[in-house]
């Protein structure tokens, strides 16, 4: 299974990207600053400025892989880097100014990461400085970098990664370029002590798979596309989800299907966590779904579709107005026309109590999960961040169960695995609400993945059929909760983001 096993570092993932100086290679150095650049001036998101540029400067091949190798590499790598870095200057790295800093970085990942040869890798990234900073700044980048290019990435982690037995936590948060604080959250998740010594070896591998470049997961939305139409225009079958392709490399928005409308982007825990709302057995009425944080529409356009086959209709709710507009347009299509959108806050909805028979809050959280994918994300969040996200997490969810009717069901799922955002919150509103009902949520998933979607002309998603159960078998490792009974999906696991899922039924 990929992902299960941590590879050791990113050193042998790059070696095909070699360190020749052509025209084509030295603008994907200029665009992998621009980006870098951005995303320290601007907050701006690499992965969805990064095409962008790409596009703008007309690099494609072995020119964008590199620029998309340096952007990312560099991101994933940038605390390991910069402690490197503060070593190599003569004052606090605090003090290099934003234009700069970006260069140093770039340069160091060339240097410590990829099998560019050092001179290459100097010169290169002097050139870009000097286009872009002036000649004196271009000098200093030049000194700082020859500093780094002393010794290799072991060769600075054992001066100065703190020893492990000591302080494992910031050994790993070094080592792996992490935060202290994500570390410590994430370990805690996995079950792992962090204050007693310890090897913290799922930790480790999890950190891993987190620096690893993930495959694009699709969604072949349901009624609209089928995995083999994806397979035709190049991807190949996913891992779990009866809906979900892969694609090894290419621009998935230059897909005609996803040009189209008809697939999606979407990883593949996020499919089955949607999919195991939808297919939850109920007893009565069953033909009002409402979605309550839906933007930008990645699990609404799967429910809606699923819902349009059995003639359920889908409420998405999103309370920032943009949000909705790409709420909107990922519904576009719909089979049935079965979704509508509606700009509300969920903590003071608009809708009757006890309307729906399904209910998502995939609710706003720190993100922890997905950091494979947002390699900007884990410098961006702090834990200060949990004192608003958990209560409006907490009313979030209260308010979907009272949006439920009696024997509804309700998926609590979060991009976090931070107990705070996951367990602590269904505990809470349990404690604060008499009426709900814990559901196995693997179960509900595992039955999921162990069916094949029915046919175009298949009148009704319920009918599905037995598939292999290798799929189901690949998943183990799940359960999460003190009984078991909730699913928390693991990049190094499973090979998806760390997507959580709490099933719970509105009591009678
Ligand atoms: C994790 S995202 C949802 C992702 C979405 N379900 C998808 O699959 O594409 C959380 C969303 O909740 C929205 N949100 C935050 N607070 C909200 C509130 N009080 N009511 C409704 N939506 C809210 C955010 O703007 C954000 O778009």
């Amino acid at each position: 299974m990929r992902g299960t096993v941590a590879r050791g570092d990113q050193t042998a993932a790059n070696t095909h990207l070699d360190g020749q100086r052509t025209p084509g290679r030295d603008r994907a150095r200029r665009v992998a600053y621009t980006v870098l650049r951005a995303v320290a001036q601007r907050d701006s998101y690499a992965n969805l400025l990064l095409p962008r540029v790409l596009t703008e400067q007309g690099l494609s091949g072995r020119d964008a892989a590199l620029a998309t190798e340096l952007t990312y590499g560099t991101l994933r790598n940038q605390g390991t880097y910069d402690a490197i870095l503060d070593t190599c200057v003569d004052r606090s790295l605090r003090s290099v100014d934003d234009e700069v800093l970006p260069l140093l970085r770039l340069g160091a990942h060339q240097l410590l990461a990829m099998a560019v040869p050092a001179h290459i890798a100097v010169s290169a990234t002097v050139n870009v400085a000097r286009r872009i900073v002036g000649q004196q700044r271009a000098r200093f980048v030049n000194a700082v970098l020859r500093r780094v290019g002393a010794r290799d990435r072991e060769a600075w982690l054992a001066i100065l990664a703190p020893d492990h037995s000591r302080d494992p936590v910031a050994g790993l948060a070094l080592r792996h370029s992490h935060p202290e604080w994500i570390v410590s959250a994430l370990a805690e998740a996995l079950g792992e002590q962090t204050d007693t010594p310890t090897d913290l070896t799922e930790t480790r591998h999890l950190l891993t798979a987190h620096n690893e470049r993930p495959l694009v997961s699709l969604l072949a939305k349901p009624g609209r596309a089928t995995v083999s139409e994806l397979v035709a225009e190049g991807a190949h079958p996913g891992r779990y989800s009866p809906y979900a392709a892969e694609l090894n490399e290419g621009d998935p928005a230059r897909m005609e299907l996803v040009r189209q409308g008809h697939a999606a982007v979407q990883d593949e825990a996020s499919q089955l966590v949607a999919l195991a709302l939808g297919r939850v057995p109920l007893h009565g009425r069953d033909q009002r779904w409402l979605d309550v944080c839906s933007g930008p529409g990645g699990k609404a356009a799967l429910l809606a579709n699923l819902a349009g086959q059995s003639s359920a209709r889908l409420l998405a709710a999103e309370v920032r107005p943009g949000r909705a507009g790409l709420v909107a347009e990922a519904l576009r299509g719909t089979v049935a026309d079965a979704g509508r959108v509606v700009v509300a806050d969920g903590t003071r909805p608009p809708w009757q109590a006890g309307a729906f028979d399904r209910v998502l809050v995939d609710a706003p959280c720190t993100g922890l999960g997905a950091l494979r994918r947002r390699p900007e994300a884990r410098w961006r969040r702090a834990p200060e961040s949990l004192a608003d996200l958990v209560p409006l997490q907490i009313d979030l969810l209260d308010q979907a169960v009272a949006a439920a009717r009696p024997g509804g069901v309700v998926a609590y799922v979060t991009c976090s695995p931070h107990r705070a955002e996951t367990t602590e919150v269904v505990a809470a509103v349990e404690a604060r609400r008499g009426d709900i009902e814990r559901l196995p949520a693997v179960d509900h998933i595992l039955s999921v993945v162990s069916h094949t979607p029915p046919s175009e002309d298949e009148p009704t998603h319920h009918a599905v059929q037995p598939r292999h159960t290798e799929q189901a078998q690949a998943l183990t490792g799940l359960a999460a909760g003190s009984h078991g009974e909730f699913a928390q999906f693991w990049p190094h696991r499973h090979g998806t983001d760390a997507i959580f899922l709490a099933l719970l039924r509105r009591r009678e």
